[in-house]
């Protein structure tokens, strides 16, 4: 881990309380970044170096209560081997007789969820950018046989370059038989083979980031009802609309991702190359190189 103080460092065997090199005593602890159902999120940097990342306290009384143990280990055992630019880095984890502090990469843009509350809605130029971003991050988590299974803006954020960060591996597994049958996920963001309790493969982030790009694009999901048993039965057939404003690119991208039939999915390598998705990264690109060009102007003209 170039740049990064050895505080940080991820090794393989991750035993940090055996070595009992690194406590909270390490780190000076800043203000409140957020708050879960198991603990509380903190900006911190390290006193050596003055690093800023983002440390997780969970309370192990409240972790046991809610029986989330083995999916927060489970959590801890992907996280930490995975390294890619839109994925929250697990820097490190130690603990002490009641709490587990988790060391993370610090996303200073926050929880992609307000970004989207806020702006209501995304513009085709960021909806399109973040989708390159997510389909790049999940095509690298799906070849390390990891399927996320809860893709939704609460669990993403946005990173010091306005980038898509996934933050949160909760319900994620390793998949080496390639088939589950857990029923997981937040309702709106099932696929219909989870809704029929069918086994799935990693064809349900296809699903998800399907629902995703629709929820970017209108502001809500697209199977979205008053009661359950509509959203699930639209799921299952695959039933949404469109407001009119959705454009023709983004409609062809959503159209295949959102197929009841998991094969038919296209893939993670088919919606960083579909047309609709180059041309809003092309965009974007081109609005931060005419910001760019504009500020080293002005810092020209004074
Ligand atoms: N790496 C990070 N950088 C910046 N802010 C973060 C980071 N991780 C978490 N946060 C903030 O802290 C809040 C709480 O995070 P946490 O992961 O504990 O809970 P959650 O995933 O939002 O909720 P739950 O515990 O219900 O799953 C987040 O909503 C976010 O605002």
């Amino acid at each position: 881990m170039e740049n990064k103080p050895q505080i940080l460092q991820t090794k393989s065997k991750n035993t940090p309380n055996k070595g009992g090199k690194l406590s909270i005593n390490d780190f000076e602890i800043g203000r409140p970044l957020g708050k879960g159902k198991f603990g509380s999120v903190y900006l911190a940097r390290t006193k050596t170096g003055h690093f800023h990342c983002a440390i997780k306290v969970l309370f192990k009384s409240q972790l046991i209560s809610g029986g989330v143990e083995h999916q927060l280990e489970r959590e801890i055992e992907i996280q930490s081997h995975l390294q890619h630019p839109n994925i929250i880095r697990l820097y490190n984890y130690f603990w002490d007789a009641k709490k587990i502090y988790l060391i993370l990469e610090y996303a200073p843009g926050g929880e992609m969820y307000k970004q989207l509350t806020t702006q209501k809605r995304f513009t085709e130029a960021m909806a399109g950018k973040y989708m390159y971003e997510i389909a790049d991050a999940l095509s690298y988590c799906h070849r390390k046989n990891v399927i996320h299974r809860d893709i939704k803006p609460e669990n993403l954020l946005i990173g010091a370059q306005g980038e898509l960060k996934i933050g949160d591996f909760g319900w994620s597994v390793h998949a080496p038989s390639n088939k589950r049958q857990t029923m997981c996920g937040t309702m709106d963001y099932l696929p219909p083979e989870m809704v029929n309790g069918n086994s799935h493969s990693d064809a349900v982030d296809l699903w998800a980031i399907g629902v995703l790009c629709y929820e970017f694009l209108v502001g809500k999901p697209p199977f979205e009802h008053e009661n359950q048993a509509d959203t699930y039965s639209a799921i299952k057939a695959g039933r949404f609309t469109y407001p009119d404003f959705v454009k023709k690119g983004a409609r062809d991208l959503i159209g295949k991702l959102l197929v009841v039939d998991p094969r038919r999915r296209c893939s993670l390598q088919e919606v960083k190359d579909h047309y609709w998705v180059t041309s809003m990264l092309d965009s974007c690109r081109r609005a931060a190189e005419k910001q760019k060009a504009e500020r080293a102007a002005s810092l020209r003209d004074h």
